[in-house]
């Protein structure tokens, strides 16, 4: 379990974390947003013992990372986003070095384990400066998991990957997750990912924890009406459809409409489906990206 409270840090002179507080559980796979700048990779040094707050204090399953920073990394994997590797040393030459820092027991077994697993076999012998950034992020990952760690720590975990790279690495985690109980911390501007992988997310905007919260939770926060795009034989402009949901054409054969909650749902569709067909319905503002803008929005209303 990680327990952060009222942790406080300047760096450079300057308050990049602010009095903040959080509780991340055992086997949780949780989403760390804000914009640039906003001290998401900081927290992640905090609470890998990396860097020590100046105010309050990190646990980790009850070591403190101020105290027991090197108990801290045994646990932890970390995958920042320059991942650390070695240029001019090989991907088998990179993993045995930092297996032998983590104490790995039989470090070749191992080895041979993560690269057969990310699809490095055949290319961990050659130097790391002549990989793909793709397969930088399969080694960076399969080192962060030398020594087998309760809980990863990713820092843009898909940056610079295609889309099938993407795809894997996504999958990747969800499995490790269920699999292993791994719990995960994931920093990412993507958002659409975090939403397909984390169960719980915080916001951090300029240092301070603004929100945090399931995904169902932050809807019943942050989504008041529901925005509903239904591809329908329907024109948007026939009297059959109810005026007061605001029904406007948003391409051919998609009608948006505005209800005032999830409850209207289901009457709309009936009423649709008596007189035409629907082929899909799809709810466009509950996404994690629309509750991020809005929960930015909000804060800076403030
Ligand atoms: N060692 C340091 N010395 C001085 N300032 C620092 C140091 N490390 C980070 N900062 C500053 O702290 C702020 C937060 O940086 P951090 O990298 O934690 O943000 P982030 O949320 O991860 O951003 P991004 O989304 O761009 O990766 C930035 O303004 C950065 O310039």
């Amino acid at each position: 379990m990680i327990k952060v409270e009222q942790v406080s840090k300047s760096l450079g002179g300057r308050r990049i974390v602010e009095d903040v507080s959080l509780w991340i559980k055992d086997g949780e796979v949780a989403g760390l947003l804000g914009p640039n700048g906003a001290g998401k990779t900081t927290m992640i040094r905090l609470m890998n013992g990396v860097i020590t707050p100046d105010h309050g204090s990190i646990h980790i399953n009850g070591y403190s990372a101020s105290k027991h920073g090197k108990q801290i990394r045994q646990l932890a994997g970390v995958m920042t986003e320059s991942a650390g590797l070695y240029p001019d040393m090989t991907a088998r030459e990179n993993l045995d070095f930092f297996a032998r820092l983590y104490g790995v027991e039989i470090p070749r077994v191992r080895i041979g384990q993560l690269l057969e697993q990310f699809r490095l076999e055949s290319y961990g012998n050659k130097l790391v400066g002549e990989y793909s950034t793709g397969m930088k992020k399969r080694l960076a990952i399969a080192k962060a998991l030398l020594h087998q760690p309760k809980l990863l720590y990713l820092d843009e975990p898909t940056n610079g990957l295609d889309p099938d790279g993407i795809r894997e690495m996504m999958l990747y985690l969800r499995q490790l997750n269920r699999q292993e109980g791994t719990t995960i911390i994931i920093c990412s501007h993507v958002l659409y990912q975090l939403e397909e992988v984390c169960g719980s997310f915080l916001f951090l905007d300029q240092g301070r924890i603004v929100e945090s919260g399931t995904l169902g939770e932050l809807e019943q926060r942050y989504a008041g009406e529901v925005v509903l795009r239904v591809e329908t034989g329907l024109a948007a402009s026939s009297s059959l459809l109810p005026a007061m949901y605001q029904p406007r054409e948003t391409r051919v054969g998609e009608i948006e409409f505005t209800l005032p909650g999830k409850e209207e749902i289901s009457d709309l569709l009936r009423l649709l489906l008596l007189h035409s067909w629907v082929h899909h319905v799809q709810i466009a503002n509950r996404s994690l990206e629309s509750i991020y803008f809005e929960v930015r929005r909000r804060v800076h209303e403030q």
